[in-house]
């Protein structure tokens, strides 16, 4: 059983090119407690490079705790504890060498709320890279990541207002210029749109699909018209109610179009048709 790493030696770093084939993420859940609650079993999804891939499902079904089992994000949280393995390219993440600060370098996270810092624009995008010890020139990089976050024309005359200051669209679009100034790999989206109206709605989704030329995304969305319009890949999860307590697991993955018009499973056909209560 993994714990939440608090006890183990750091040091060793990821390769994003460490293994031959397609998969970015091989994600295996046995079974993953908060204390003694079991609350995500039997779940394994492997995601695909420079893909998007949706998780969807109902509220409670552990999609946002598989989420952040992937770059160690639950770590911070002291009763969590889980079976299984969690490969990148290849490399346990979970393995005693390796630093969780260096996962989340590679596998970055954008959340629900935007959540800038309260610092500037500029300070915003270039506090990962400080963190990481960037010593290349600051300005080239925060200009760039500003840019492939389709934000830059927005705010190239204002980088020193503070981030909280842009409407909640541009915040989102800085956490992901944020999230994507240190170059990572992945990133996570757990409910990215949840907090904006449908046009920003629709510019994120437009800039994840630019983004995943480049990055692999995994996104948690509640909106299955989000996912159909995004999602390369689907991950269906349901809650099992027939035991004690509520226990998420994975009911079926695969390519989103077979997922929501050629589902295998019973649970996801009543799902994807609105059925389920
Ligand atoms: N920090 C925590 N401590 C204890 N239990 C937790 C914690 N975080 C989540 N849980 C529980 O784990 C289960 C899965 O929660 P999670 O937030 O992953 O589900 P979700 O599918 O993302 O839900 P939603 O769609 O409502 O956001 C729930 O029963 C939740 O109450």
């Amino acid at each position: 059983m993994k714990a939440n790493g608090k006890s183990q030696q750091h040091g060793a770093t990821l390769s994003p090119i460490g293994g031959q084939n397609e998969v970015a993420i091989k994600c295996k859940i046995d079974e993953l407690y908060y204390g003694d609650f079991l609350a995500v079993r039997d779940s394994e999804i492997n995601i695909g490079s420079r893909k998007i891939t949706g998780f969807i499902g109902p509220s409670g079904c552990g999609k946002s705790t598989v989420l952040r089992c992937i770059n160690r994000m639950n770590d911070l949280i002291r009763s969590f504890r889980f079976k299984g393995e969690l490969l990148f390219h290849g490399q346990d993440i979970y393995a005693p060498q390796i630093d969780p600060v260096a996962v989340r370098r590679y596998i970055g996270m954008v959340f629900q709320q935007p959540n800038p810092f309260a610092m500037s624009i500029y300070e915003n995008v270039a506090f990962g890279l400080r963190l990481n010890r960037f010593k290349g020139v600051m300005d080239e990089k925060v200009e760039n990541a500003l840019t492939r976050a389709g934000l830059w024309n927005e705010v190239k005359d204002k980088l020193r207002n503070g981030g909280l200051s842009l409407s909640g669209g541009q915040q989102q679009r800085l956490c992901i210029a944020r999230a994507i100034a240190t170059e990572p790999s992945v990133l996570l989206m757990d409910e990215p749109c949840s907090a904006l109206d449908p046009i920003a709605t629709r510019v994120i989704e437009e800039l994840m699909l630019e983004l995943k030329e480049k990055y692999t995304i995994a996104i948690v969305t509640h909106n299955m018209q989000q996912a159909m319009r995004v999602a390369d890949e689907t991950a269906f999860f349901s809650v099992d109610i027939s035991k004690a307590g509520r226990t998420g697991f994975l009911v079926e993955n695969g390519p989103t179009e077979q997922i929501f018009n050629d589902p295998q499973e019973e649970l996801t056909k009543e799902y994807v048709s609105g059925q389920f209560s």
